[in-house]
């Protein structure tokens, strides 16, 4: 599957064409939102419609409703699916959630090419996804030192420990995402963060993908994990703010 995505991906790029900057959105430091979280454990609640995997996740979804209580619900970090074929989403929702919400905003798409990066900053993202699995190890750390240079911070995400040697003998990322997902096969297994986690040196750790329940947190937390991202879990419930809460085990005040 992660293939194909990026078969379709490397055809959009080569006729991206860039979108104006015609407002000046101020960049926000996704870094330091992880750095210090508003919880025992940092959350990147994502907005999400739609995944290969599991179809439609959520039907007639308003991007900005869903962040605007993401937020409220107390996310450090508003994650944005941007890929329309796979993912449903859209690179404006980016622009228009940046100027609805505070926190951050991670720019989540298959990004392949330094023309992603210009509209990633032009779109208003203050943070992009790099994947390990997607990329060659030395063209990331080109594309994180473009990224940082442009004024955009990076998730670096991993599955195997394959992936994360090749990618700590180059550089060490300041975020590190293990994604409990599979991109080849989506199976999903919180056990991934648990053998990845060890193999790391200091830096943020970011369990991502299948974190459903209360449970779940606890296992991603006692693994090691300083944050999390989570989307379907969130995008299934009719109140994402309440979702949030009972994710963390908490009562809605
Ligand atoms: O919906 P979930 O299982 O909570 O997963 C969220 C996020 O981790 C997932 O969307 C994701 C992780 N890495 C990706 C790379 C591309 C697209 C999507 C993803």
């Amino acid at each position: 599957m992660l293939e194909a995505i990026l078969q379709t991906k490397r055809e959009e790029v080569l006729s991206l064409q860039l979108p104006e900057t015609y407002e000046q959105l101020p960049r926000r430091s996704f870094y330091d939102a992880l750095a210090k979280p508003r919880r025992v454990l940092g959350l990147i609640a994502e907005v999400k419609k739609a995944s290969p995997s599991k179809g439609i996740i959520r039907q007639h979804v308003n991007v900005v409703d869903i962040a605007r209580a993401y937020e409220q619900a107390g996310a450090d970090v508003v994650s944005v699916l941007t890929d329309e074929k796979y993912f449903a989403g859209h690179r404006s929702y980016v622009t228009q959630v940046k100027q609805h919400v505070q926190i951050p905003i991670l720019r989540k798409d298959f990004i392949i090419d330094r023309k992603q990066l210009v509209e990633s900053v032009r779109i208003g993202a203050d943070a992009i996804l790099l994947i390990g699995e997607a990329l060659d190890p030395s063209f990331l750390h080109e594309l994180y030192e473009e990224a940082h240079e442009m004024g955009l911070q990076c998730l670096v995400e991993v599955h195997t420990k394959k992936t994360v040697e090749a990618i700590l003998k180059r550089f060490t990322p300041k975020v590190i995402g293990i994604n409990n997902r599979d991109l080849t096969t989506f199976h999903t297994s919180l056990h991934v963060t648990k053998q990845i986690v060890p193999l790391l040196p200091p830096c943020i750790i970011v369990s991502e993908s299948g974190i459903h329940t209360y449970d779940d947190v606890q296992t991603v937390r006692q693994a090691g994990a300083h944050a999390m991202l989570v989307g379907e879990a969130l995008m299934r419930k009719p109140a994402v703010d309440v979702a949030v809460y009972e994710l963390f085990g908490e009562r809605e005040i």
